[in-house]
């Protein structure tokens, strides 16, 4: 064996596969997001997913969103993959950094994002790019100079066996 193996994951591969594995954390019933925060080179310097607050349990707090009254919902309760991501951070400073994520970041998670100076945000999905929160999320990050990059799926399936 002189040379080196040639299937080994790319880079993306590497941190959307843990965003993607991030979000099978998440208890949320509809939908599941995974965030991975990455240094300019490529050390993972941190990771989320939605989920509640400490201390919120997830046995106690609604996971519904169709209810009336929105102190029963999960809206006002779940904290955002991204912002878990970057809250979950206890090293320092995040600045110039990279977000991968499995959603399209939320106009809440927008603010957060530009104001800990990650640079460039590589989402794999945007099923809500067509809401307003969604739209002014995307309005305030390409005003403060965020790259947004669409993630191509390679197709690769990565399986892992725990
Ligand atoms: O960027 C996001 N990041 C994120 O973690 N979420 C979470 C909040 C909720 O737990 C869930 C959205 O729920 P639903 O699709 O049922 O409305 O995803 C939602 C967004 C919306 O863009
Ligand atoms: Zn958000």
């Amino acid at each position: 064996m002189t040379e080196k193996r040639k299937d080994y994951i790319s880079w993306d591969e590497y941190f959307m596969g843990v965003a993607e594995l991030s979000a099978m954390r998440s208890k949320d019933p509809s939908t599941q997001v995974g965030a991975c925060i990455v240094s300019q080179d490529n050390k993972i310097l941190s990771m989320g997913y939605n989920g509640f607050p400490k201390g919120c349990s997830d046995d106690e707090f609604p996971w519904g969103k169709g209810c009336e009254d929105p102190y029963e919902t999960k809206y006002f309760y779940s904290t955002h993959s991204e912002l878990n991501a970057i809250l979950n951070y206890r090293g320092g400073s995040l600045e110039g950094s990279k977000l991968y994520v499995t959603l399209f970041p939320c106009n809440e998670c927008a603010k957060a994002i530009i104001q800990c100076g990650i640079k460039m945000i590589i989402y794999a999905d945007d099923k809500y790019g067509d809401t307003p929160a969604v739209r002014a999320s995307k309005r305030m990050l390409l005003s403060a100079g965020v790259e947004l990059v669409p993630y191509k799926r390679t197709g690769r399936k990565l399986e892992v066996i725990v």
